[in-house]
């Protein structure tokens, strides 16, 4: 695998400072991410992770701490315009109810995020045949997402995550709403992608099944990676009954 590094979060502290109440969802978050690289985020519940996918995406403003990407300091991503630039050019969603157009067919919501980034007809055609073929969609291009099941439904939602080929993609449950072979087929179409656009990604996910296919995995407890997992390097992915067990241990 290219170890370049995309993504660097240094030291992110977020304080929620509301009418009589503040909430520390993340105390000193550091971590990297690599070209190419499939992290998974697992934790119990509050512990922070949506709020990290937040402001890696810049829709939520870290208390302190910089997010870096290619080596550069992303330090105007928390004000408009530049906020919604940034998300355009860098970053791919995709969200547990898959969020799709039910007005527009399969191709046309394939087709959204070129439009915004004002594409010729001809560069969005060519991009949009080559994502369904590659996703395994093309005879389903002319219906409406109802008419797909969840499955394929999110295999759409990848395709116009990846659409704009940006450097990062950022899937929350990505699975949540899925069948364990649906899931499966699911993170193998991830996988697949990983491959075709030497894809980074990082997956928030409760379901060990879906964070055995990361190069690493992020355990978040009160607001603060605890531990982690590996596939490769001094310490071995465990196999999943450990992934179970930590989460049992942080829950606990
Ligand atoms: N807008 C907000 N205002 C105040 N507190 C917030 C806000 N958003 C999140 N929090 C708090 O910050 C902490 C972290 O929340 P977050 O949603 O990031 O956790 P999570 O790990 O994604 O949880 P889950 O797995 O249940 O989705 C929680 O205590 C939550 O209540």
């Amino acid at each position: 695998m290219n170890q370049k590094s995309l993504l660097s979060v240094r030291n992110i502290h977020k304080t929620y400072d509301g009418d009589g109440f503040k909430v520390q969802a993340l105390k000193d978050v550091s971590f990297g991410l690599a070209e190419g690289e499939l992290v998974a985020i697992m934790g119990t519940s509050g512990s922070g992770k949506s709020t990290l996918l937040n402001i890696i995406s810049s829709l939520d403003t870290p208390s302190s701490g910089t997010i870096e990407l290619k080596g550069k300091v992303m330090d105007n991503i928390f004000v408009e315009p530049h906020a919604t630039h940034y998300r355009r050019e860098n970053i791919g969603f995709v969200f547990q109810s898959f969020h799709l157009l039910n007005d527009l067919s399969v191709e046309e919501n394939m087709a959204i995020p070129l439009i915004l980034q004002g594409a010729s007809e001809a560069e969005i055609q060519h991009k949009v045949q080559d994502m369904l073929t590659l996703l395994g969609l093309a005879s389903w291009r002319k219906k409406r997402p109802v008419q797909l099941s969840g499955g394929q439904q999110q295999r759409v939602a990848i395709g116009r995550a990846l659409i704009t080929n940006p450097p990062l993609l950022l899937a929350d449950e990505p699975t949540g709403n899925l069948d364990y072979n649906t899931s499966k087929e699911i993170l193998e179409a991830l996988v697949e992608m990983r491959g075709a656009f030497n894809q980074s990604m990082i997956i928030v996910t409760h379901d060990p099944n879906v964070a055995v296919y990361a190069d690493r995995v992020l355990f978040f407890h009160d607001g603060q990676i605890v531990d982690q997992y590996e596939s490769s390097g001094e310490r071995k992915m465990d196999p999943i009954l450990n992934i179970f067990k930590k989460m049992m241990e942080l829950s606990a």
